[in-house]
């Protein structure tokens, strides 16, 4: 998870009904559109090997089930975006009578068989379809997902898992799935959601990405002056009141999203170095997978309120990134509580890396200083799978003079 989801060129297949896709806060994509901009490329093993080939996210999933067993062994699973098999084979050899392996793309293909080739068709049973729509023989005791996009919420699919969890957990205890859903609360249940809890993070970072942007910038308008110079010279036309409309078109393709609106940067992927993170992190998100339903995560506020740390440095914006937790239930906790992190690591890095959010020009801080800033994130209005972030803050010296406040709006593209 977590890669461009239009890196790859749909299948002239792929496009299947002319429904609307996504639940709401951004725009609702129509389902032909989305399954050629999001689901085509999970039909690649290509796509799926790069994500079975993160040995962070595989070691978390890995641990967390086989770490676990009593949560699987001889309970019904359902596996939301099967991919190519891989979570569902491990719940079957952890001891599941049942595992339910839905997914949307053609992969189901590949999935079968590896789970045939693994000698667990007896109890694997790939189901292709997507998660909303498919119906299920029985419900069942553990839903498993790897559903984390960029900083955690980018690709919206947390919704299908809600969807899938409200439909298809077997509702248990004193109050119904719906009471749960409705109220927030957690009954005397024992089924499981894996992973059971996750994390947004932030935190101010120092970072040379937006100097390279500025001095690809820059050498395209040198560029342009010596074309102008030399356009007057052989050509006599003078071009230079073209200057400040060029200027503008390079500082977009540069520094502004591509798909986005005016004055809108994109964020950008990045594995920061842990001394690249310069100030206190700040959780601006967390969510119960138990209880959270698509209205508490449509929207994301909080305020990060931050220290610098590391003596007199450059502000270069924030670094965003999430973890999740397996847990267990409350009344089925889990033997072994496994998390998985894609903070900034030297040697544990993953493909989601981290998000990061630049400010031009950067601004000087000392230890000591400390943000407070506004974090705003929705979904895309062109797209409910990417997000919208907005970062309006100010800093207050050690010495107790504010610097000048600011405001950037960014681009999970
Ligand atoms: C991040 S991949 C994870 C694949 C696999 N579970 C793994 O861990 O390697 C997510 C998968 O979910 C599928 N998917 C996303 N939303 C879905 C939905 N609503 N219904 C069915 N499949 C979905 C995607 O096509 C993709 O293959």
């Amino acid at each position: 998870m977590g890669d461009k989801p239009n890196d790859v060129e749909p299948e002239n297949n792929a496009a299947t009904s002319n429904g609307e896709a996504g639940v709401g806060g951004g725009a609702t994509v129509d389902k032909g559109v989305d399954f050629a901009q999001y689901f085509c490329t999970y039909a690649f093993l290509y796509h799926q090997k790069e994500m079975l080939s993160d040995r962070v996210r595989m070691d978390a999933y890995y641990n967390a089930i086989f770490q676990n067993k009593h949560h699987f062994q001889g309970k019904t699973v359902l596996d939301v975006g099967t991919g190519s098999g891989i979570l569902a084979i491990w719940s079957a050899q952890a001891g599941a009578r049942k595992v339910y392996a839905v997914e949307a793309t053609k992969m189901t293909e590949h999935a079968r068989t590896l789970v045939a080739a693994n000698n667990l068709q007896d109890v694997v049973e790939v189901i292709e379809g997507s998660m909303e729509e498919v119906t299920l023989p029985e419900k069942v005791d553990v839903i498993i997902s790897e559903w984390m996009g960029y900083f955690l919420l980018r690709e919206s699919m947390f919704d299908s898992v809600i969807c899938a969890r409200d439909r298809w957990l077997k509702p248990t205890g004193v109050i119904s799935s719906l009471a749960r859903v409705i109220y927030g609360l957690i009954s005397g249940d024992d089924d499981i959601r894996y992973p059971s809890h996750a994390r947004m993070w932030m935190a101010p970072i120092r970072s040379g990405l937006g100097d390279k942007k500025i001095n690809d910038y820059e050498g395209a308008m040198d560029d342009w002056y010596s074309f102008v110079k030399e356009t007057k010279t052989v050509y006599g036309v003078d071009m230079s009141v073209l200057t400040k409309p060029f200027s503008e078109e390079q500082k977009k393709y540069y520094l502004q999203a591509k798909n986005a609106i005016k004055f809108m940067q994109t964020s950008m992927w990045s594995n920061l170095h842990p001394q690249q993170v310069i100030g206190t992190a700040a959780a601006v998100k967390e969510i119960d997978c138990s209880t959270d339903t698509v209205d508490d995560i449509l929207k994301v506020r909080s305020t990060i309120l931050s220290s610098i740390t590391g003596g007199c440095t450059r502000l270069c914006g924030f670094g965003g990134w999430f973890d999740v937790h397996f847990r267990g239930s409350k009344e089925d906790p889990a033997q072994k509580e496994i998390e998985l992190t894609t903070a900034p690591s030297i040697d544990n890095g993953t493909h989601w890396g981290q998000q990061v959010f630049l400010f031009y020009p950067p601004i000087s801080v000392s230890e000591g200083d400390n943000l407070n800033v506004s974090f705003s994130m929705n979904r895309s209005k062109e797209n409910h799978r990417l997000m919208d972030i907005e970062l309006s803050g100010e800093i207050k010296q050690s010495s107790g003079e504010a610097l000048p406040s600011f405001r950037n709006r960014f681009y999970v593209e």
